[in-house]
C-alpha cells in the first residue's frame, strides 16, 4: 500500500497552495453558501476590530480637538453602533445556527467520500499496516480540517484586506512606524513555520499508537470479542497492545515537547515585548519630544501599530495554518487519489452468463508471501457441479477470491466464456456469483435487507428473499417472530432485534447468495456450523433448486467430503497445486490424498456413531 498511495509530505508553495485549493473545491461544491457566509463572518470581525481601534479612536479625538458639531459625533457613533449591531446579529447567526448546520453537512459528505473510497481500494490493501494508519489519518482530519481550511483561509483574505488598510493609514501619518511591525512579524512567522512543522510530525508518529488504542477499546466494547474475554485472560494479553501505544504516545510527547517549548519560550519572551513596548516608545517621542503629532493621529498611530503588528502576524499566522492544513490534506488528497489495481468503475466487456470457466496455468501469491497456488488448472462448462476440497490453508478459497477479481493471478490466466477475465467489467464479472464465504457478515438491519443486500427493495425482490429463505431453511425461523422476516438482526440498535445462531446466520448467508440468481453459485464451508439434519435439508433443497437449473455452475468448497460426493467433479488441492480431480468413484479408485482423507472421516463417523449407540444403549439400560 505503500508504494500505492502518495503520501506527500512536500510544503512547497505550489503543493500548498494545490492541497488547499483542492479542499476549498470539495467545500465549495458541497456548501458554497458557507463559503461566502464564512467570508462575510470574517469581514464583519475585521471590520469591526479595525474600525473600533483605529477609525472610531481617531474620528472622535478629531471631532474633540477640532470642535465639530455634537449631532455628527451622535450620527457617527449611532452609525457605528447599528452597523455594529447588524453584523454581530450576522455573526451570531452564522456561528451558533449557520456554521453548525453545514459542519455537519460537511462531515456527512466528505465521510460518505471516505468510505465510498475504502470500500472499493484493493482487497489486498488491508494487508497492510500502512493502509489502516493513512486511512486513519485521512479520516480522523479530513474533516476537522475541512472546516479549518475555510475558515482560517477566509481569516486570511480578510486579514490581508485590513492589513492593508491600517498600514496605508499609518503610513499616511509617519511611513517609517510601518517598519516597526515587520521585525516581529518575520520572526513569528519562522518560528511558527517550525512549531507547525513539529505538531504535524508529532501528531503523525502517533497514528500507530492510536490504532492500538482504538483496537483495544473496539476489543472491549464488541460484542464478537466478549465471550471470549470472559472466558479466557486474552485480554491481560490484549491489554498489553493498550501500554504499547500508551507508552509509544508518551515517548512522542518527550521526543517533541522539548523542541515546542523552547520555541513557544523564543516567540513570547523575545518577541512581543519588543513591538509592544517599542511602539509606545517611538509614539511617545513624537508626541513630547518632536511635538509633530496631534493627539488624535498618535492615538491611532498607538492603536494602529498594535493593531498592525498583530494582523501581519495573524497573516502569517494565517500562512503558516493555510500551509499546515495543506500537509494534512495531503493524507486525504493521497488517500482519495488512490487508484486501485482491480478497479469497481473500469471500463470493461458486458457479461451476463457464464458458459464456461477456466484456470489456465494459474498461480498466485499475497504480496510479501509464498506462492499459495502453483499452475492451477482446470475448465468448467456450464451446468457443473465441482467440489474444491483439500487440507486447511491448501488454497480453495484463494481459486475463488481469482475468480471473483477480488485478487488477480500473478501468473497464467482466468478465462471466462473464453476470454481473459480482466477484459469484463469488475462489477459485471462479481455479478455473475452468488458467494457465501466463510467469514460471511450478518449486519444490523433486518432480515430481509441482510438478504436482499440493496437499498431499493421491491416488492419482486422481497418476494425472491423470501423464497431464498424458505429455500436455505432459515424462513420458518423469521416467519414466527413479532416483526417477521422484517426483525432487526443483532441488537445493537433495536432491543428487539434478533440474535441468531451460528448455524442460522450460515442459513442467511445461504439465502443471500440463492437470492442474487447469478449463473454460479459459490459456497465455501456452507454447513461447517449446521447440524447433520440442517445441512442435509439444505443440500437437499439445493439439489432440487438446482437441478431444473442446469446452466448453472456450483462451486462447493468443503471439508465434509459426505458433502463434496454430490458434485460432479472434485479437485482436490494440495499446497496450492491440483492434485487429483475426477468423480467420488473415481477419486476412491485413485487411492490417493482423496481417499486417505474421505476413509479417515468416514472412520471418524462411525467412531462417533458407534458411540452414539453406546450412549443410547447405556441410557435405555
Ligand atoms: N490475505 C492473505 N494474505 C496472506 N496470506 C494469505 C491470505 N489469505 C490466505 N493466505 C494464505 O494462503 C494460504 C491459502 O489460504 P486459503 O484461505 O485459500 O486456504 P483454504 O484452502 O481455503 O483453507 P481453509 O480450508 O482453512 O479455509 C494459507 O496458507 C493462508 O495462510
Amino acid at each position: 500500500m505503500s508504494n500505492k498511495t502518495s503520501k506527500s509530505k512536500d510544503s512547497s508553495l505550489w503543493v500548498i497552495i494545490r492541497n488547499n485549493t483542492y479542499m476549498l473545491r470539495i467545500i465549495y461544491s458541497i456548501t458554497p453558501g458557507r463559503v461566502f457566509a464564512k467570508l462575510l463572518d470574517a469581514f464583519a470581525d475585521y471590520f469591526s476590530w479595525v474600525f473600533f481601534s483605529i477609525i472610531f479612536v481617531r474620528f472622535l479625538l478629531d471631532a474633540l480637538e477640532n470642535h465639530r458639531s455634537y449631532s455628527s459625533v451622535v450620527v457617527f457613533v449611532m452609525g457605528s453602533m447599528a452597523v455594529f449591531g447588524l453584523l454581530t446579529l450576522f455573526s451570531s447567526w452564522y456561528n451558533q445556527r449557520y456554521a453548525r448546520f453545514t459542519e455537519q453537512k460537511l462531515y456527512h459528505a466528505i465521510s460518505m467520500k471516505l468510505f465510498k473510497k475504502a470500500s472499493t481500494v484493493d482487497v489486498g490493501c488491508y494487508e497492510y499496516p500502512q493502509f489502516y494508519d493513512q486511512y486513519t489519518r485521512a479520516a480522523s482530519e479530513a474533516n476537522v480540517r475541512a472546516v479549518r481550511i475555510l475558515d482560517d483561509m477566509a481569516g486570511l483574505i480578510t486579514n490581508i484586506g485590513a492589513a492593508i488598510f491600517v498600514m496605508v493609514t499609518m503610513a499616511q501619518i509617519d511611513p517609517f512606524v510601518a517598519l516597526f511591525t515587520f521585525f516581529p512579524v518575520v520572526a513569528n512567522f519562522i518560528i511558527g513555520t517550525k512549531t507547525n512543522k513539529i505538531s504535524f510530525q508529532h501528531s503523525q508518529d502517533d497514528v500507530p499508537h492510536n490504532r492500538k488504542l482504538g483496537y483495544v477499546n473496539r476489543v472491549v466494547f464488541l460484542q464478537k470479542y466478549a465471550k471470549e474475554i470472559r472466558l479466557s485472560r486474552i485480554f491481560d494479553v490484549v491489554k498489553n497492545l493498550y501500554d504499547d501505544g500508551a507508552a509509544g504516545i508518551l515517548a512522542n510527547v518527550k521526543k517533541y515537547m522539548r523542541r515546542s517549548i523552547l520555541l513557544q519560550f523564543i516567540k513570547v519572551v523575545l518577541i512581543y515585548p519588543l513591538v509592544f513596548e517599542g511602539v509606545w516608545l517611538y509614539v511617545a517621542w513624537r508626541a513630547i519630544i518632536e511635538r509633530d503629532l496631534s493627539i488624535a493621529d498618535a492615538a491611532m498611530l498607538a492603536n494602529a501599530i498594535v493593531v498592525a503588528s498583530n494582523l501581519l502576524t495573524y497573516m502569517m499566522d494565517g500562512f503558516v495554518k493555510v500551509a499546515e492544513n495543506g500537509l494534512y490534506i495531503a493524507n486525504l488528497r493521497g488517500f482519495l487519489a488512490y487508484k486501485p489495481q482491480i478497479a469497481e468503475d473500469q471500463p470493461g466487456r458486458d457479461i451476463t452468463s457464464l458458459d464456461s470457466i477456466e484456470f489456465r496455468h494459474v498461480s498466485f501469491a499475497y504480496e510479501g508471501s509464498e506462492p499459495v497456488l502453483q499452475n492451477v488448472s482446470f475448465t468448467l462448462q456450464q451446468g457443473r457441479k465441482v467440489a474444491l476440497v483439500g487440507h486447511n490453508g491448501a488454497g480453495k478459497t484463494t481459486i475463488i477470491k481469482l475468480l471473483l477479481r477480488l485478487y488477480d493471478a500473478t501468473e497464467g490466466e482466468i478465462l471466462l466464456n473464453g476470454r481473459n477475465i480482466r477484459e469484463y467489467s469488475v462489477q459485471r464479472v462479481r455479478r455473475l456469483f452468488g458467494v457465501v464465504f466463510q467469514d460471511f457478515q450478518v449486519f444490523s438491519l433486518s432480515a430481509v435487507e441482510n438478504v436482499a443486500m440493496v437499498e431499493e427493495m421491491s416488492d419482486k425482490l422481497r418476494e425472491k428473499s423470501i423464497s431464498a429463505m424458505k429455500t436455505s431453511g432459515i424462513y420458518d425461523k423469521l416467519a414466527n417472530l413479532p416483526h417477521g422476516t422484517d426483525s432487526t438482526l443483532t441488537r445493537e440498535f433495536d432491543s428487539e432485534g434478533v440474535v441468531l445462531s451460528k448455524g442460522q446466520v450460515q442459513k442467511l448467508a445461504i439465502a443471500r447468495a440463492l437470492v442474487k440468481d447469478a449463473p454460479t453459485l459459490i459456497l465455501d464451508e456452507p454447513s461447517s456450523a449446521l447440524d447433520p439434519v440442517a445441512e442435509h435439508e439444505i443440500f437437499e433443497a439445493l439439489a432440487r433448486t438446482y437441478e431444473h437449473d442446469a446452466n448453472k455452475i456450483v462451486f462447493l468448497i468443503s471439508h465434509r467430503l459426505s458433502a463434496a460426493i454430490m458434485a460432479d467433479t472434485i479437485y482436490v488441492l494440495d499446497n496450492g497445486s491440483v492434485v487429483e480431480r475426477g468423480s467420488h468413484e473415481e477419486l476412491m479408485g485413485l487411492n490417493g490424498l482423496y481417499r486417505t482423507m474421505y476413509t479417515k472421516q468416514a472412520e471418524k463417523y462411525r467412531d462417533l456413531d458407534e458411540s452414539s449407540t453406546v450412549a443410547k444403549w447405556e441410557v435405555n439400560a
